[in-house]
Formats: C-alpha cells, structure tokens, sequence
C-alpha cells in the first residue's frame, strides 16, 4: 500500500520523527504511455497524470508538506489565495489537520469543481474583485498580520513536497526523461520538478537531468513577454496569473537545464485538451493540456530529436472545469426503451 509523499520519501523531505504526517496518501501517480503522442513526435513520450491525486490535481504533493508544517508550527488557521486547485487542496489537507483554511479566489474566474471542493470542504472562501496575483498579494498581508499561515508556493514547504513528482518519475524510468514539459503559472511547479531531478542526479540516481519545458498560455505569458501581465486572459484559469511568484527560479530552471519557456494560444491548448482525451483517454483540465500543446508545437518546429525519452506532466483532472467538456459537443440524442430506435441512432444497425 502507497503510504504517502513524506512516508515514501521521508529522507529526502525537511521532516523530523516529531513532524505530524498530515496525508491523503498523495503522489504515486501513473505515469502513463501516450502512443499517440509518441508516434506524432517521434519519441517516446509518457504522461505525468496528476489529476489522480486525492483532490485531483499536484498541489496535493505540496499542500501534505505545507500543512503537516504548519500543524507542527502549532497553527490553528492556514490561507491561501488560489486560481482554484491551490484551495482545493489546502482546504482538504486542512480538513485532515483539524484546521480552518481560509481561501481567497480571484471573482468569477475559478472552475466550478475547485469552487465545489472548497465549499464542501468547509473553507471559508472570499472572491476578491481583481486577479489570482492581487489575491496573492492580500494573502500575504494577511498572514503577515494575523496569526494564518500562508500555504501558497511561495511556503518552501510547497516545494518540497512537490519535487518528489521528479523522484517517482526517475524511480519508475529507470533514470531522468531527456525532456520533462509542463505548464507554469505561479511557477512553483516547474521551480518543484528540477529540484527533484537535480537531487536525484546529484545522488546518483539518475545519470542525466532533463531539460525543462515550460508553457504559459498566450494571453497570460509574463515570463515569455518578460514583463508582467496586468491583466491576464486565457481560457485556462488555472494559470491566468500575470506576476508568477517563482519568477526567478522558473528562470534558472529553464536556464541551467538548457531548456525553455514559450507560450501556446487557448485554442492549441484546446486542440490538445481534446486529443488527449478523446485519442490518449486521459481527461485533463484545460491549464494542464498546454504541456501538450507546447510539445506538439515544439515538436512540429523540429525542437525535438527522434526516439527522445519525453514525460509531459498533465496537472489536474478534466473532472474539475466539466463545461469545456461539454462545450461545443452535440446535445446526447434521446431514444424510447426500443433496442431497434437505439440500434440505428448508434450507427450499430
Ligand atoms: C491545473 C494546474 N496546472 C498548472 C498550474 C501551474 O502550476 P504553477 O506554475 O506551479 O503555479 C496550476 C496552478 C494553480 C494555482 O496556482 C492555484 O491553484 O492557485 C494548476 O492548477
């Protein structure tokens, strides 16, 4: 039986015997072959499917780490401000702690799943009238003067519980992929991942660390466009974020393992959103569907070398923003109970 991120990975986590294990039993999600993708690239491309993680998406691996600090910190109260999957998270992990999460949202823009989750969970949610980055900046002030700890990525604690993603992947490789690709808002995420690789490979785990792809949506790409984006747009409100807080560190991630960040419009994450559900059978939220789209597009501009070992992490699962499923399908016929009237509208007859 998985036992959880800090149990799994206890040596390599900054936890003691006396650090309370707050878990949902997170992390040991499948890394799952896509053909499809492998045989449109060349390479052998694998899936990092987050969205099998107890609340559906990464932030679980980070949040197991930020909570069981805080529990050990003696707080009562955790904050956060969150596109969505962030709130989620906290309020679940705070559930499991005995604590009360505090979530701040920017108005109108967060899947209706993540808002379900929150609310079920018990947080006490605010929407605030601005975006995801004036929600950071007013979650920080309020734990700066009111006794909440702040579980946003910006807490080292995120982090770390994140990089273990690297581990399993290396654990189940055999070694480092030759490119690891994944979408960055906040930019935690990517910042996570080649910390992991680098502990791996400095351990002698594995023989080579990939290099870091990262992709922003279009309309909200600061680190592509090098400023930040007042007033971010895309369809992927996981990472509608214009100021990522692990700026810095997205760099160097991209820097020192040789790789880079661009950007992919909403309508190539679409595209890739539904490829991959409806010819890979992986269901993924449209923020997590830019990893895809952004190697496609690298791919078809020859970035890519054949037989290459690449893992895509897709982080959250369709089941959280269920409308752009919906979308633009076809209203489902309805049939009376007669097998012959549902025989010929399948097309079996
Ligand atoms: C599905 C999904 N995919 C990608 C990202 C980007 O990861 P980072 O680059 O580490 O921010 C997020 C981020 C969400 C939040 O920032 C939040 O929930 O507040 C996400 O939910």
């Amino acid at each position: 039986q998985w036992r959880g991120l800090i149990e799994e990975y206890r040596d390599r986590l900054p936890v003691t015997a006396a650090t309370p294990v707050v878990t949902l039993l997170e992390g040991g999600t499948p890394l799952v072959p896509a053909p499809l993708l492998s045989e449109r690239t060349g390479c052998d491309v694998f899936l990092k499917v987050e969205g099998a993680n107890p609340t559906g998406s990464f932030k679980d691996r980070g949040m197991t780490m930020a909570i069981s600090h805080a529990k050990e910190q003696g707080a009562q109260a955790v904050i956060c401000a969150s596109t969505g999957n962030t709130s989620a998270s906290a309020a679940a992990y705070a559930v499991r702690a005995g604590m009360v999460c505090a979530v701040l949202v920017p108005q109108g823009k967060i899947a209706l799943g993540k808002m379900g989750q929150a609310l079920v969970h018990g947080a006490r949610i605010l929407q605030v009238d601005g975006n995801f980055d004036d929600c950071l900046t007013l979650a920080r002030g309020l734990s700066e003067k009111y006794p909440v700890a702040l579980v946003n990525s910006v807490n080292p604690s995120r982090i770390e519980g994140q990089k273990t993603a690297s581990f399993e992947i290396v654990d189940a490789l055999g070694d480092a992929p030759d490119i690891h690709v994944l979408p960055v808002g906040n930019a935690g995420n990517i910042t996570a991942y080649w910390r992991g690789y680098r502990e791996y490979a400095a351990d002698g785990l594995a023989t080579r660390r990939p290099r870091m792809w990262g992709f922003q949506a279009s309309g909200s790409a600061p680190i592509v466009d090098g400023a930040p984006v007042l007033q971010p747009q895309t369809i992927a409100t996981a990472i509608r974020i214009g100021n990522p807080a692990s700026w810095e560190h997205a760099l160097a991630a991209r820097d020192e393992s040789g790789g880079l960040i661009d950007k992919v419009t909403d309508r190539q994450i679409l595209s890739a959103y539904r490829m991959l559900a409806s010819r890979e059978g992986v269901f993924v939220e449209p923020a997590s569907a830019a990893s895809v789209a952004g190697l496609l597009h690298a791919a078809e501009r020859g970035l890519v070398d054949p037989g290459q070992r690449i893992v895509c992490t897709v982080t959250g699962n369709g089941l959280k923003d269920p409308d752009w499923a919906v979308m633009g399908a076809p209203q489902p016929l309805v049939v009376p109970v007669d097998a012959d009237a549902a025989a010929e509208r399948l097309g079996l007859s």
